[in-house]
């Protein structure tokens, strides 16, 4: 039976930490997917390559109102699929044969295969080929193995073609109408990207709002957007799921009673759950939360010596830049046990790259309530900055939730034109402690540009005399 210095179980986040610094370690790396996870293959990166040509396609008609006068003439799906995929695909390639075959990875064995721990610090690796299992032991591991979507229990779902995320990127054709389930990320995107392509939309959500974690006005407004563009469903149930001509029926019920709507495409976008399960990681010692985290310290460790976590299968956070930042960590405590570095997961921010943009950093209102803490909070409608002006927005907004006692920033929310990119001043002064005051009157701020959004929500802060 092998043994190495080290497995790493996941290419995702995982495959990045090894640099030369671990020349000379024994090293396997198990992947039983495409080499460079989700985020390359099915997740950030090609859903991001399909919301940008759908954020051209829907300014087009969004130009009239400023006396541009446009027309969409057509969408080519297969193009843009066949460009997003024709620059992925061979980046995954290029990582496998990088790790497979290059000088740099002699010490690196990668075994192509599907990862199970049968015990202490042993892995049975079984493959898809029908080769016989090979079962490695090793000093260390890396529990990197992402997550996948959640499937809910629904009547019939399981006789239907129905897609998820990893799958809806690559169909043919697109459909005339697509029933999206759920009311999160995934959801909103890939309703974004579907109706600026010309699809007829249907979200269907059991609570009341669309992105119901975000702060309570940032979830309002955005469900009150997406009614004006898609079909929205709220307070609604799926009871069942069945095939229907060429494509779904699904079944809905909601207070008022019951409705079926036919679509060409059912995207299941409810959740995703670690794949701590699969890899049953009890067996080698490690529990895990109620909801299938495996469970780590600040130090990425788990509760066997050793053993690290990081990305997905250890965070509820579920981002890519958490993953990369829990990456480094661990790569830096695998090379220095003695002296380890703690992750920092004070303040993560996120964007939802839907139209509206949407990105928020720190604590909702109703979290600060929820906490007891004093606060003050800040609204800046874009239509009161140049810019806004310029675009002639009404319905964008930036709140901000600070402490008047100190002027420290809790929380940041925005949503509207490039949300993400003007957020990250706000994330930059949590971060590095900057009080609110300072930072408004501390710099310049480049006129007219959309950051001005961020100096006027900040200078509508009301803090405490001895703050402003
Ligand atoms: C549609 C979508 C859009 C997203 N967009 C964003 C975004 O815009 N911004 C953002 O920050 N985050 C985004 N995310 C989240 C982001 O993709 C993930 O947080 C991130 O990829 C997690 O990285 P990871 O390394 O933990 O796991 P992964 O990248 O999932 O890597 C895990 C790897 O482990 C392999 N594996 C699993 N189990 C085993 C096993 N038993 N044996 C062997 N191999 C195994 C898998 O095949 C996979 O390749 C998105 C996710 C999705 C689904
Ligand atoms: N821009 C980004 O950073 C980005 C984009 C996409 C995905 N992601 C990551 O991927 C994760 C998964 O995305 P997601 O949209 O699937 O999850 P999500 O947690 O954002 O949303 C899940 C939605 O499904 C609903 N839901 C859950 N169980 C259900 C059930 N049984 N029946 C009906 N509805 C149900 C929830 O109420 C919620 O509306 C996100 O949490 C996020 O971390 C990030």
């Amino acid at each position: 039976m092998p043994h190495y210095d080290l497995v790493i179980i996941g290419t995702g986040s995982g495959n990045s930490i090894l640099d030369r610094r671990f020349a000379g370690w024994k090293t396997a790396i198990v992947e039983k997917g495409v080499f460079g996870g989700t985020c390359l293959n099915v997740g950030c990166i090609p859903t991001k390559m399909f919301v940008h040509p759908a954020d051209i396609a829907a300014s087009v008609g969004a130009g009239a109102r400023l006396g541009v006068d446009a027309e969409l003439r057509g969408v080519r799906w297969r193009d843009i699929r066949d460009r997003i995929f024709g620059r992925i695909d061979p980046i995954a390639a290029g990582g496998r044969q990088y790790r497979v075959e290059h000088e740099d990875n002699r010490d690196v064995t990668v075994y192509e295969g599907e990862g199970r721990f049968t015990g202490h610090k042993e892995l049975t690796i079984t493959f898809a080929d029908g080769r016989p299992a090979e079962t490695v032991t090793a000093g260390r591991f890396v529990i990197a193995a992402g997550s996948r979507p959640a499937i809910p229990e629904i009547p019939g779902l399981s006789d239907v073609d129905y897609h998820t995320s990893d799958t809806v990127m690559r169909i043919d054709d697109l459909p005339e109408r697509a029933v999206i389930l759920g009311g999160g990320f995934i959801a909103a995107e890939f309703a974004h990207v579907l109706a600026s392509f010309g699809v007829a939309v249907t979200m269907v959500a059991r609570s009341g709002a669309l992105l119901r974690a975000e702060d309570a006005d940032v979830s309002a407004r955005f469900t009150e957007l997406a009614a004006k563009r898609y079909d929205v469903r709220l307070n609604t149930t799926v009871s069942k799921v069945r095939r229907s001509g060429g494509g779904v029926a699904v079944e809905l019920s909601d207070p008022a009673g019951e409705d079926t709507v036919e679509a060409g495409l059912l995207l299941v976008a409810t959740g995703r759950r670690p794949n701590s399960d699969l890899l049953d990681v009890a067996a080698t010692g490690l529990s895990t939360t109620a909801d299938g985290y495996v469970k780590v310290d600040e130090y990425q460790r788990t509760e066997v010596d050793g053993i690290y976590a990081l990305g997905d299968v250890s965070s509820p956070f579920q981002l890519k830049h958490v993953a990369n930042h829990e990456q480094r960590v661990v790569q830096h405590n695998l090379l220095h046990p003695d002296a380890p570095v703690a992750a920092d997961h004070r303040f993560v921010p996120h964007a939802v790259f839907t139209s509206p943009q949407i990105a928020s950093v720190g604590l909702t209102e109703e979290q600060a309530a929820e906490r007891g803490l004093r606060y003050v909070t800040s609204i800046q409608d874009y239509a009161g900055i140049a810019y806004g002006w310029a675009m002639e927005d009404t319905t964008s907004f930036a709140k901000l939730v600070a402490d008047p006692a100190t002027g420290q920033l809790l929380g940041a929310h925005i949503i509207g034109p490039q949300a993400a990119t003007v957020i990250q001043p706000l994330i930059q002064a949590m971060s590095f402690g900057l009080d609110a005051a300072s930072m408004a009157r501390g710099q310049y701020w480049i006129h007219p540009a959309m950051p001005e959004l961020v100096e006027n929500a900040l200078l509508g802060l009301e803090l405490d005399p001895a703050q402003t």
